[in-house]
């Protein structure tokens, strides 16, 4: 497959085991190739017919699925995980075309999708309430048991991988899913649905519906969904809790970030420079947890901005399709434009741009319409700048500097997110030091961006709550049942 050729040919929604349009809507989108700018398909957004058509499915679904036993579900998530694996090539060409990082980014996301559904199938198997011991014989027990109907709301970023950490835990626990991408990426989250069904998942365990804000509030206000698992903006996040507020739901937010990176000046620079670029870049800098604010103390400050200039120069910006890119288009137009306009309020503001920020338009003719910038590195930053205080979601780094321990700390945490935070040191004593005093979820030492799935992943403060990803996981798709059994007489009080 090349850049500039696909169309979508199938229907876009998932239920009951196949491929099916929708039996109402509720508008339309157009999903884009943004490589191209070209439309590669126009669907229609699920209405509450539809919506509810899902959730009977999922229900009738749920109550096989829920029956059998941990290393059933077990066999059938570790088969998923192989024929993702087996079909990593053609997943992440999907992902490329409608998201538009590089293939060899989107490989790595693929990646991480099927390790996700070998991880939760390993811990399928596990699952274990406890016997408690009472007096006179008498005994407790628990049981871990499903919620039900869980809904999965994705953002544009990782759309294949997104839909893989939801559902991997919520299958593995005993659920039956409904999943709304992104409307900017409705494509992969099929293929996904393709794999459970030929995995062995009941018709219907895992469905797709595809629409906007209306369709993703007909799911969440539904009276049968027992769960709402969210990824995307602080302002939805908002929303989402509120709807589910009203219906005692259980929520998992995560929400957006603008993460501190600091870089003392004991660190191995050469690794300073690749975590600040792996930090800041990987899907054009359109990362929920990348460290865009870069804390440098002052003594390495012009050595280190000069070799991570020299590094962003050479990040080769092209067809996302080709082998050796490594930075893609932006999702879209009025996102490219976002994107430049926090680079003008920040040179307004008195920020110098040190490299790129402006549009990228690549050489072969049939990328001119697409949405390419070239990765901007910021210098003379101030902590009450537009660029520094707001997320980007933009391929833009801030350099700040700093001269103490304890003036860096008070100024990362001085953010009202919390979702991921860096240090690169080589004293392992401040480093833990350091992390320990971070407001974050997910902190980083000597490295940055890696995502291993035996990792909990997730925010504090406004970056939301709940995790995904590790163990811990499996407490926020399941619930804890308690059976207190007698082995004598009542003793009646009455
Ligand atoms: N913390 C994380 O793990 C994580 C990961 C990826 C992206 N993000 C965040 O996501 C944002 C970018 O993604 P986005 O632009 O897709 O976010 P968004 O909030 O605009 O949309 C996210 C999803 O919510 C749906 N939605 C919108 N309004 C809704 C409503 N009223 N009710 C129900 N669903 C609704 C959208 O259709 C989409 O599927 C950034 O802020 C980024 O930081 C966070
Ligand atoms: O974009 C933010 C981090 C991230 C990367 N992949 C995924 C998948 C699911 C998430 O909720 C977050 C992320």
């Amino acid at each position: 497959m090349s850049t500039g050729t696909f169309v979508v040919s199938q229907p876009l929604n998932y239920r009951g085991g196949s491929r099916v349009e929708p039996a109402d809507f509720s508008g339309t989108e157009k999903a884009f190739e943004p490589a191209t700018g070209r439309v590669i398909a126009t669907f229609t957004c699920s209405g509450e017919k539809e919506v509810n058509l899902a959730v009977q499915n999922a229900k009738a679904a749920f109550k096989i699925w829920s029956q059998k036993s941990g290393m059933e579900r077990c066999r059938i998530l570790l088969e998923a995980a192989r024929i993702i694996r087996e079909r990593t090539d053609e997943i992440a060409t999907m992902e490329t075309i409608n998201n538009g990082k590089s293939i060899f980014e989107a490989r790595l996301d693929i990646d991480t999708s099927w390790q996700c559904l070998e991880y939760y199938a390993g811990l399928a198997g596990s699952m274990a309430g406890e016997h408690i011991q009472l007096s006179g014989g008498s005994f407790g027990y628990t049981r871990r048991e499903p919620l039900g109907v869980c809904v999965g709301i994705g953002a544009w970023n990782y759309p294949f991988q997104i839909a893989c950490w939801k559902s991997a835990p919520a299958l593995a626990c005993g659920n039956a899913m409904i999943f709304k991408p992104s409307p900017f990426t409705p494509v992969s989250a099929l293929l996904l649905a393709e794999i459970y069904t030929e995995a062995g998942v009941p018709p219907g365990l895992f469905n797709v519906v595809q629409g906007g804000a209306a369709t993703g509030q007909f799911l969440c206000q539904h009276r049968d969904v027992a769960k709402v698992s969210f990824t995307g903006s602080v302002p939805t996040g908002t929303k989402i809790m509120e709807m589910s507020a009203k219906g005692i739901k259980p929520v998992t937010l995560e929400l957006g970030g603008k993460s501190p990176l600091i870089i003392f000046s004991d660190c191995v620079m050469e690794n300073a420079v690749k975590g600040a670029l792996m930090a800041n870049f990987l899907t054009q800098g359109e990362v929920c947890c990348n460290g865009t604010r870069v804390f440098v103390q002052k003594e390495i400050l012009d050595n280190f901005t000069e070799e991570v200039v020299k590094q962003t120069q050479k990040i080769k910006i092209g067809d996302p399709l080709l082998e050796d890119t490594r930075m893609g288009p932006l999702i879209n137009r009025s996102h490219l434009e976002r994107v430049l306009g926090f680079v003008k309020l920040a040179k307004e503001q008195g920020a110098k741009v040190l490299c790129g920020g402006d549009l990228y338009v690549p050489e072969d003719p049939k990328l001119k319409d697409g949405y390419y910038m070239r990765p901007c590195v910021l210098t003379n930053c101030r902590d009450d700048m537009t660029c520094v205080k707001e997320e980007i979601f933009g391929p833009v780094m801030s350099i700040l500097s700093f001269d103490t321990e304890a003036e860096v700390l008070e100024r990362a945490n001085d953010t009202t997110f919390g979702l991921a935070a860096g240090v690169f040191t080589r004293d392992i004593q401040r480093a833990h030091r350091v992390v320990a005093e971070l407001q974050a979820g997910m902190c980083f030492i000597n490295n940055y961006n890696v995502s291993p799935v035996e990792l909990p992943f997730g925010g504090y403060k406004k970056s939301g709550f709940g995790r995904e990803n590790g163990r811990v996981t499996i407490e926020y798709y399941s619930q804890l049942k308690t059976v207190c059994v007698e082995m004598g007489d009542v003793e009646s009080v009455f």
